[in-house]
């Protein structure tokens, strides 16, 4: 790089930044090809690389690396006319920075900054301390250049004199060190300093000597500055064309180095505004994504609300049918109950009756027959009166087990009221219906009730009504039936007595 062959150096700092594995070479490698992409005016490429290398500034420790990162950073943003940003890395590096050739490169760096962004003053203490560091450093070539830019200062405040007084005070150092930009530097501020107090001749001659060095690259921009002390020289002195010349080659070269101005600037600017909508992207992105991540939480806390809403649902659904089912079963039971006989658990009178009626209905529309049966036990009353009232109840249970075992499913069987019972027997002949219920006699009669040792003796009268005799009509039917019963009992009790048109007997 120092010998100007970019191309070799370019190659090679790629290589250790991209093969060395070795993050220290890298970052040493990135600050040197930083001031090289500087240095081929490559501006685009080196303000990336500028911005790569700050972001990565925390992360080295490494001091030597890290200063040489901060000088290169400092000179690279200077060069993009970013003064505040220039004087920060410099002053960075002037506080990391070791006593010795370190503290005079960094305070120089600080003067180099400062100066682009034309913030010196020939008093400023960063440019008196940079010369006091660099000449205890005992570094020539940096001090050299720092009273050159004194110079150069008392120069543009209008003090050509004190520059050229300077400028003696410093030529046998300038002399000594061998550095030919010193050297051309000298002789450009040279040139101007005798221009200004009007000392035409030699101010030619100085101007011509760096003409004839014939300065290139950087150093290019003496000759600007020595072209237009030249024309200004012969403008002064009436050679129109001499100055013509001169003033032609001074406005190609300013114009050449305001379109490096501009385009470092606008490399720079380019490069923040990729920056910036990179950042802007990265934003949006992570905003996309906290938006996601705020969505997804939100789907899974709505799946589980409405979970909850589901389950909150079936509990309540299964609270209701079971509320539900516990209404109806207690209904139905009351509604048994309602039909029962309390003592006996069979039909009621009032349920018994509607049951007879339906049954009846329906056996006269298929023209089916049935027999109706009253029961009633005899001398009941003298049981109560005899046993009591609770024994008497045991009698009437007693007494509707017995007969239940005659009876088949399709039968209905009810209790009327005191000790009458009533039977409807469905699609039966008046023969079946005459046999059954003399067996229900009998069983009654079988019937064993003990009361404190004593069998109890239980009978009961039983009268019958048939369908095929009556119709179907419940009044008429009890009315023989009951006529049938109180026939029976007058008959002489513990007796089966039918209707009278029966013409099988009516009394058995
Ligand atoms: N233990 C008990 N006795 C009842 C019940 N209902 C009615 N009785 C009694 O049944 C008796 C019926 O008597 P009666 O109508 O004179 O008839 P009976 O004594 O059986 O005489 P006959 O029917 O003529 O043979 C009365 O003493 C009633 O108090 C009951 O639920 N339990």
């Amino acid at each position: 790089m120092y010998e100007s062959d970019y191309v070799r150096s370019d190659a090679l700092f790629q290589d250790i930044i991209r093969h060395s594995g070795n993050p220290l070479l890298a970052d040493r490698a990135s600050a040197m090809l930083l001031s090289q992409l500087g240095l081929t005016r490559h501006y685009t490429e080196a303000f990336e690389l500028a911005n790569r290398l700050a972001a990565r500034l925390p992360e080295v420790t490494d001091t030597k690396v890290r200063f040489s990162l901060l000088l290169n950073l400092s000179q690279s943003l200077g060069l993009a006319g970013q003064t505040d940003l220039a004087v920060r890395y410099a002053r960075m590096a002037m506080a990391d920075a070791a006593a010795g050739e370190e503290a005079c490169f960094s305070a120089s760096s600080l003067v180099q900054a400062l100066s682009s962004g034309h913030r010196l003053k020939p008093a400023s203490p960063e440019l008196q301390q940079a010369v006091d560091v660099c000449s205890a450093a005992k570094v020539p070539v940096y001090s050299a250049d720092l009273q050159l830019t004194l110079a150069d200062l008392y120069l543009r405040e209008g003090q050509p004199r004190k520059a050229l007084a300077l400028l003696d005070q410093v030529a046998s150092e300038i002399n000594a060190n061998g550095y030919t930009p010193n050297k051309l530097a000298a002789l450009v501020c040279r040139a101007q300093a005798l221009a200004a107090i009007g000392d035409d001749d030699d101010a030619r001659t100085a101007a011509l000597v760096v003409i004839a060095a014939g300065p290139s690259g950087d150093f290019g921009v003496w000759l600007k500055d020595i072209y237009e002390v030249l024309y200004h020289i012969e403008k002064k002195q009436g050679h129109t064309a001499a100055a013509l010349d001169y003033y032609e080659k001074y406005a190609t070269l300013d114009k050449a180095y305001l379109d490096d101005v501009n385009a470092r600037a606008m490399a720079y600017q380019t490069v923040q505004q990729h920056v910036l909508a990179q950042k802007l992207e990265t934003e949006s992105l992570s905003r996309q994504n906290a938006l996601l991540r705020m969505r997804q939480t939100l789907d899974a806390k709505t799946a589980e609300t409405n979970r909850l809403y589901l389950a909150l649902l079936l509990m309540v659904l299964i609270s209701v049918v079971l509320w539900m089912f516990r209404l109806k079963r207690s209904q139905l039971r009351f509604k048994k109950l309602s039909h029962q006989d309390g003592l006996t658990a069979i039909f009621n009178r009032q349920h018994f009756m509607s049951e007879v009626e339906r049954s009846l209905r329906l056996l006269e529309r298929r023209a089916g027959t049935a027999c109706l049966v009253f029961i009633d036990l005899d001398h009941f009353k003298h049981i109560n009166d005899t046993h009591g009232h609770a024994m008497g109840d045991e009698v009437l249970r007693q007494v509707v087990m017995a007969s239940k075992q005659h009876l088949r499913p399709v039968d209905l069987f009810g209790r009327l009221g005191g000790e009458e019972f009533g039977i409807l027997l469905v699609d039966c002949t008046r023969a079946q219906g005459m046999a059954i219920a003399d067996r229900i006699r009998l069983a009654v009669e079988a019937t064993v009730v003990e009361c404190e040792g004593v069998t109890i003796a239980i009978s009961t009268s039983v009268g019958l009504a048939f369908t095929d005799t009556y119709g179907y009509d419940l009044q008429r039917l009890c009315c023989e039936a009951d006529a049938a019963l109180y026939r029976a009992k007058r008959g002489g009790r513990n007796r089966v007595a039918a209707d009278v048109e029966c013409g099988i007997p009516a009394e058995a």
